[in-house]
């Protein structure tokens, strides 16, 4: 079968990788499992034996035609469903709603809409439990960074206020057919938004976030100016947050940055 790849069909043939998978999500017994791109069905197969209920959502009718028969059986029983959907387009807090249950969502993502999937999931944090996704290395690391290092920026911390990442494991090109032209890592995202607790109010903060981001080569200080925020001494406002004056975004914790942010809105309301 010829994959198609402006759909990102990179085809995991790696079985011992496959396994790694189910495992990192595991215990599937009496969850409900959505995933994402199923495609030939590599990771479905396991999914569907473990899991008491299994969505799997794919995009290219003519793979769903083909899962769909595949999975004929476990389908009758209702313990398959196969959906044809654009993952964006897909309403998980209905689906956990319906299923009484947070949602464990598994997949070997198209990388050509890796970003807007894991926004996706992130609007939708309070109806998951954890993902097991694989990305390219590149993303994989930007996820998972440190703060103070290369990877660490407004993606790191945007996915670390609904949970926590962990890196699991890196495959090369080889594992896929056909192969891709990056490295690919596998990580586990456990939700528990934060927002209560850091005492931020979300869309707020998430533009406060986006905008002390926004130019990596300045000083956390100059973006906050150049956005309008701290109009006053903005070095006494760090300080107060425990920042020093020369500080930039990248080194700070999500944990001092709420507190900027928290310092900031008592000065100046927006
Ligand atoms: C990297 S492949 C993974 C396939 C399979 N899970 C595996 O590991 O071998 C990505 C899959 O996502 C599907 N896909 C692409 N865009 C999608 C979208 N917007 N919504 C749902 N699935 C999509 C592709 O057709 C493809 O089957």
């Amino acid at each position: 079968m010829t994959a198609k790849s402006r759909l990102g069909q990179n085809f995991l043939r790696d079985q011992a990788a496959v396994q790694q998978i189910i495992r990192a999500a595991s215990p599937l017994e009496g969850r409900t499992v959505v995933e994402i791109g199923p495609g030939a069905g590599a990771i479905t197969e396991g999914l569907a034996a473990s899991a008491t209920k299994l969505v799997a959502l794919e995009f290219d009718p003519r793979l769903v035609v083909e899962l769909q028969e595949r999975f004929r059986g476990q389908i009758a029983e209702g313990r398959v469903e196969v959906v044809h959907q654009d993952v964006l387009e897909f309403d998980f807090s209905a689906l956990a709603q319906k299923a009484g249950q947070r949602l464990v969502v598994v997949g070997n993502l198209p990388y050509y809409i890796t970003s807007p999937i894991l926004l996706h999931l992130a609007e939708h944090a309070e109806a998951l439990e954890a993902a097991v996704l694989m990305v390219q290395r590149e993303v994989a690391d930007r996820v998972t960074a440190e703060p103070g290092s290369r990877d660490y920026g407004l993606l790191t911390v945007t996915m670390q206020l609904y949970g926590s990442t962990e890196p699991l494991f890196t495959l090369p090109p080889g594992a896929f057919v056909p192969p891709p032209q990056v490295h690919s890592t596998v990580f586990r995202w456990r939700f528990a938004p934060r927002f209560v607790e850091l005492e931020v109010d979300k869309g707020s903060f998430i533009g406060f976030l986006k905008q002390v981001f926004a130019q990596k080569r300045k000083t956390l200080a100059n973006n906050l100016r150049a956005a309008g925020y701290a109009t006053g001494d903005a070095a006494a406002t760090m300080e107060r947050a425990g920042i020093k004056a020369m500080a930039r975004a990248e080194e700070l914790r999500l944990e001092t940055l709420a507190s900027l942010f928290r310092e900031i809105s008592a000065e100046s309301p927006r």
